[in-house]
């Protein structure tokens, strides 16, 4: 699904406008009529209500007023209560806040919070959150604020106006307090905001309606952010020749593990078994390997030097020599920490023949030390990591992080020319040319030990196979968290452990495959 932000919906409202001479009034009808078809066909068991329509002073609120109107028409108990005088309301809005007044429909202004206090003490069962909508520009103070606890603390079910009030419809940021959504329903596109996180979690249930603004006139409209879906996923599938034979589907090679965690290089190795890739090669410190051997069926293995059980410097020519007969290469998970480690993989990051994943210790060894990134071949490079990871590399909080996903991912991928993949909830995966991809798929079984293993080696398989890093990465992603749904459905997320996963991933490819 294509995602916009603030701008690039302005934009197209602007040029329905004023360049087609769509009235702004029309389009607000649209929105406000469409909204209350689908809070009918959610709510209609609360019919007849009653229902409070809190309305803030741009045209977000101007959709409330006609919400307002039509609900009332339809036989549904409405007040509405305006954060605001009514001489500060102006525009479209105003024009539907005098339809409301002249057919004596009840409103309510409210300035201040004790006000606003006393207009809260009869209960709604249902709220209109109509406050913000995309000119949310700053955070949220004052009568809104207070409006907005009111509503989150009320036991009346929510629905929301084109975004959840208090989300950033760029970026999915809170800008200090957000409403609590049943369901929202947004206009014409659905907004970054609502599937990025931390914003996609107000949103409840999600509809994108149509409001009448025109499809011609869009010609140079394109959108950089996506969310994936099962559509999009299925276009990432790599082609796959019924007449192909192991040497057709690639060869990946592993260099992963340490002492204490040799399961990492054997989760990772399992995954790219399952990606569909046609040899998997794992290399690990000679101190693990006769393990590793005993771990591993259908992947290869590789001794590599090691010193105090960790893979040395020294490696490196056996890896180049490996490389030289494979398709791709994954790098990182249970390495541990060294300084030849360090060195191994600044020195892999510039010279490796063919595209390449770092994860977990990987990325670690990387962060205070990013000049390589820059130097890498023309080979693709993908960083996968999880919040925590990205504080190391990037030197920002994890809050900071977690509150703008997208962007920081996004900045990051573009300057350091990489693809990256900044796991949690709605993983994003950004390109170095500023596409960005919001993953859709995945439960909070992910959240143990051993699934980001899974999700290298599984990216590393589909790198063997031919696609390109954001496609595999963004492919990866959705079959990862495709496959933790398939698991959850049958015994559900807690207790999940990352080798459940295994068996599912060729299932998750075979629902794409099919298209079911
Ligand atoms: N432009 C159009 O043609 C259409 C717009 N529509 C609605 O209009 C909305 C956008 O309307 P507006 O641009 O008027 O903006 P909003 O209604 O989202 O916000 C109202 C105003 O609040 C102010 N504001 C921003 N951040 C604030 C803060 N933290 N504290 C206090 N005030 C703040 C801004 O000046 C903004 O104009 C959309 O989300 C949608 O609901 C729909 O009616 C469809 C048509
Ligand atoms: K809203």
């Amino acid at each position: 699904m294509r995602l916009c932000n603030a701008q690039e919906i302005m934009a197209l409202d602007r040029q329905a406008i004023r360049g087609l001479g769509v009235p702004g009034v029309v389009l607000m009808e649209n929105a406000g009529r469409s909204c209350c078809d689908q809070f009918e066909q959610a709510f209609s068991r609360y019919f007849p209500g009653p229902v409070m329509v809190v309305a803030g002073k741009g045209n977000n609120g101007g959709d409330g007023y006609v919400m307002a109107r039509i609900l009332a028409e339809r036989g549904w108990q409405v007040r509405t209560l305006v954060l605001g005088q009514e001489a500060s309301i102006s525009g479209d809005a105003k024009v539907m806040l005098n339809i409301i007044r002249r057919l004596g429909l009840p409103v309510d202004f409210v300035e201040t919070i004790p006000g606003l206090q006393n207009s809260f003490t009869s209960e709604p069962a249902l709220i209109i959150d109509a406050i913000f909508g995309t000119g949310l520009n700053s955070d949220v103070v004052g009568i809104q604020a207070a409006a907005i606890t009111h509503i989150n603390e009320s036991a009346a079910v929510v629905f929301a106006v084109d975004i959840p009030s208090g989300v950033d419809s760029s970026t999915g940021k809170i800008c200090g307090l957000a409403v609590q959504a049943a369901l929202t329903v947004t206009f014409d596109h659905a907004k970054i905001g609502l599937a990025s996180y931390p914003g996609a979690g107000q949103v409840g249930e999600l509809q994108v309606v149509d409001i009448g603004i025109p499809q011609a006139g869009r010609e140079d409209f394109s959108t950089n952010v996506h969310l994936l879906e099962k559509v999009e996923a299925q276009a990432l599938l790599p082609d796959r020749s019924s007449s192909g034979h192991k040497g057709t589907f690639g060869h990946l090679l592993i260099v992963a593990g340490s002492p204490g965690k040799t399961g990492a290089a054997v989760l990772a190795g399992s995954a790219a078994e399952r990606s569909g890739c046609g040899l998997v090669t794992v290399a690990v410190p000679d101190a693990i390997h006769d393990i590793i051997e005993v771990k591993l069926t259908e992947a290869m293995s590789c001794p590599l030097p090691s010193v105090d059980g960790l893979i040395s410097l020294q490696a490196e020519v056996q890896i180049e020599q490996l490389l030289t007969q494979r398709q791709s290469l994954a790098i990182g998970p249970g390495l541990g920490q060294s300084s030849g480690l360090s060195d191994l993989i600044k020195s892999l990051v510039k010279s490796a023949p063919v595209p390449m994943i770092i994860d977990a210790d990987g990325i670690n060894l990387l962060a205070g030390q990013l000049e390589p990134l820059g130097e890498h071949r023309e080979q693709t490079l993908i960083l996968t990591p999880h919040p925590g990871e990205m504080s190391r590399l990037t030197g920002l909080s994890v809050s900071e992080i977690e509150a703008n996903r997208l962007v920081v991912a996004q900045e990051f991928a573009v300057k350091h020319g990489i693809v990256l993949l900044l796991k949690g909830a709605r993983t994003v995966i950004a390109a170095p040319d500023g596409r960005v991809n919001i993953n859709s798929t995945g439960n909070d079984g992910l959240s143990s030990g051993g699934n980001g293993d899974v999700l290298t080696g599984l990216i590393g398989g589909l790198l063997a196979q031919g696609l390109d890093g954001f496609s595999a990465a963004s492919l990866g992603a959705w079959l990862h968290g495709r496959a933790a749904e398939l698991v959850a459905a049958s015994q559900g997320t807690a207790g999940m452990i990352a080798s459940d996963l295994l068996c599912q991933l060729p299932v998750a490819r075979q629902e794409l495959v099919k298209g079911v």
